[in-house]
């Protein structure tokens, strides 16, 4: 079996279930692999006496009682009573009376259930029987995040029968295994998905971070001397607009504005391919500067490619761009997904023909077959995706282009030296004169009421409102505020009369932008969404942002959330909702309460954070890396990092056909974790 193989050829997978597996990305045997679990459910193996209250657990029982159904609020539920070491436990089934027959009195089961207790009465509810434990203490279940049809059980069926036929190599050099104790690739592959016990899992989950940011750590290093060496760029004259530009805008330019600006020019004076970060703290006006740059490469006869991590700030950026280069006659045009098929094709054939000087788009831009006739910088607003590969494949678009990176998130220095490694840094840090410190709160659940009516007060100030929830839907099994839910709730009783509008990545792109322009207008005051709008959106007229839930958050999300407002000169707010009683969350909102500086919140997020969890799982590939979480593993990361130098150092006299193989080797499995 060959890990290129397609699903189809694994035994049990028909046409029905490929097609599934293809609704999730997954067309062979290696994207299935490497498809990680986005958690685990764990079950505490119960043999004697060692019942957890509050956890799943798997229990052997005798059944004593089976009870009469009843109905209470539209529900059936049937009731069996079962016996373990004399304790007596309750089992409620709601909506399912088939399965009191599934138990005979007196015989022996296993149960897995979450079990608690209410006065004396010990009970679950929902349980599952359970055909075998295989003799462990702990039963640890992966939950994959998948969509459309296919559930976990056929995916872990699937990720069984093809573990019983590969075995995977193992492809770190010999001396790292032992140095950091890690365990084999085989192992770790094999434990993601079906772990023995905890210990073996986190084992596994170290290892495969460490492999992918090794990796990460390798390409930056080869990038950096990839782009050193590729000396001969363009030569770019300082275009008089630049002055006649600046002059127009209803604002001068900050001092750090103006630095950064400075820098930007010199790079496109050298003559060298310009590799820069810009960074910089929210609402510092990187955009301007940007555009700026974008006019100058114009003004030289070359075409330049602007690309935003959503439609939403495309579009964002598209009438920025186009407004205040308004003057400069300059053909500008929006390529994303929603653009009509006609209209795309339109557009590729002018920027074939030099007809386009500006291009703006989503990141696909470079995945596009989108062909230019001569482009001379594109500029990346990054978000928190750290893109090494996708910056890689700009290379490809022109010879030897400027490139300039955008990077809307502050991190830490520490670590942008590193995860920015390949690119000189700017960093723009001033704000613009006028802005007021954000007023921040954090407050618990109780606090809601106050929250809303003050929510509404400033409404009828004609001012706007963001409430962000983690959710899209309700969930019946979750506690988490969720946009629908919140609409439902707060529509009559707080905000009868007032426009309210709802925005979350599950919406198509069309509705997203309307809604989007409609806030901007000021047809919509209350926008309930998710974090959709965390990055860049700027609004100046929205002056209270309430996050729900924030306990959920990273702090350097919530300061972007936070920087939503506070971009015009009203006084603006920032409730935090928090339910978590622990240390580390009250830690956490006294930071966000105390600071409006997001390279200070960066440096203590990461402090916070520190080792040791392990399980900071994000949604498949969301920010770059499969696995990784590059603010929780920071301790992994520095190791990688340390060892990715050391290693790359020692290749340094061989040839570059040595070089080559290994980028390439990286690039075909593009996915951080190479099998041989
Ligand atoms: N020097 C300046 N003086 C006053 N206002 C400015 C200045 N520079 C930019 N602005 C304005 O500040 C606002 C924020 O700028 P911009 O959207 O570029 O921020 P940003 O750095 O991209 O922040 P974010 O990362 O939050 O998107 C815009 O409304 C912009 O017009």
């Amino acid at each position: 079996m060959s890990i290129y193989n397609d699903v189809g050829t694994i035994k049990g997978v028909g046409e029905k279930t490929r097609a599934m597996f293809a609704q999730c990305g997954i067309n062979n045997i290696l994207d299935l692999l490497l498809y990680f679990p986005r958690d685990y459910e764990k079950a505490n193996v119960v043999k004697d006496d060692n019942l957890l209250l509050g956890e799943m657990n798997i229990i052997p029982l005798i059944a004593l009682e089976i009870q009469r159904d009843y109905r209470k609020n539209n529900k059936t539920i049937t009731t069996v009573i079962f016996s373990h070491n004399n304790i007596k436990i309750s089992a409620k089934w709601f909506n399912q009376p088939y399965m009191k027959n599934k138990f005979k009195l007196g015989q022996k089961y296993v149960l897995e259930g979450k079990i608690e207790k209410f006065k004396n009465i010990i009970y679950t509810i929902n349980p599952k029987i359970v055909t075998e434990t295989n003799g462990t203490e702990q039963v640890i279940k992966p939950k994959y995040h998948l969509k459309g049809k296919i559930n976990d059980n056929i995916f872990r069926k699937t990720i069984l029968q093809v573990m019983k036929n590969i075995r995977i190599k193992e492809n770190l050099p010999e001396d790292l295994v032992k140095k950091y104790n890690l365990c084999s690739l085989d192992t770790a592959i094999r434990n993601i998905h079906n772990p023995i016990n905890e210990t073996i899992l986190e084992k596994s989950l170290e290892r495969l971070k460490f492999q992918e940011m090794f990796t990460y750590c390798l390409k930056v290093n080869i990038l950096k001397e990839y782009l050193n060496k590729s000396t001969k760029g363009i030569y770019f004259n300082i275009s008089p607009e630049i002055e006649e530009l600046k002059k127009s805008l209803p604002f001068e330019l900050t001092n750090a504005q103006n630095n950064v600006l400075k820098e930007i020019l010199k790079d496109q004076q050298s003559g060298l391919p310009m590799n820069r970060l810009i960074q910089g703290d929210v609402g510092s006006g990187k955009t301007i500067v940007a555009i700026i740059a974008l006019l100058n490469a114009v003004k030289n006869g070359y075409q330049v490619a602007f690309m935003a991590p959503t439609e939403i700030l495309a579009q964002q950026h598209y009438n920025e761009v186009t407004k205040i280069l308004d003057k400069f006659q300059i053909n500008t045009e929006i390529l994303t997904s929603s653009v009509a098929k006609r209209k795309k094709e339109n557009i590729k054939d002018k920027l074939a023909k030099g007809e386009i000087q500006i291009i703006v788009g989503t990141h696909s831009l470079i995945q596009e077959d989108v062909q230019f006739k001569n482009i001379g910088l594109v500029i990346v607003d990054e978000q928190h995706r750290f893109g090494v590969l996708q910056r890689n494949k700009l290379n490809n678009k022109g010879k030897n282009i400027d490139v300039m990176v955008m990077s809307a998130t502050p991190i830490p220095r520490t670590l942008s030296l590193t995860l920015y490694g390949d690119l000189d840094v700017s960093t723009i840090d001033q704000l613009p004169p006028g802005r007021q410190k954000i007023e921040t709160y954090a407050v618990n659940r109780h606090y809601r009421d106050r929250v809303y009516k003050f929510a509404l007060n400033e409404v009828k100030s004609g001012r706007q409102v963001y409430i962000v929830c983690p959710l899209v839907e309700k969930n019946e099994t979750s506690s988490l505020c969720s946009v629908e839910g919140l609409y439902e709730e707060l529509k009559e009783k707080y905000f009868s009369g007032i426009s309210l509008g709802l925005l979350h990545g599950k919406m198509n792109n069309k509705d997203k932008e309307e809604i989007m322009q409609k806030y901007k207008e000021g047809d919509i005051n209350i926008l309930i969404c998710t974090t959709v709008v965390e990055v860049g959106v700027n609004v100046p007229n929205a002056t209270l942002m309430i996050v729900e839930n924030a306990e959920r958050y990273g702090l350097a999300q919530l300061h972007q959330l936070r920087g939503r407002v506070g971009r015009g000169s009203y006084k603006s707010y920032c409730i935090l909702i928090a339910d978590g009683k622990s240390e580390k969350t009250k830690k956490r909102m006294d930071i966000m309460k105390n600071s409006n500086d997001g390279f200070y919140i960066a440096e203590e997020d990461l402090k916070i954070r520190g080792s040791g969890e392990l399980f900071g799982f994000r949604q498949h590939g969301e920010n770059g890396f499969l696995i990784s979480d590059i603010f929780e593993d920071i301790d992994i990361f520095k190791k990688a990092l340390l060892e990715s130098k050391k290693f790359f150092e020692s290749k340094e006299d061989k040839d570059m056909e040595l070089r080559e193989k290994i980028i390439k080797s990286l690039e075909e499995t593009a996915k951080y974790i190479c099998f041989n």
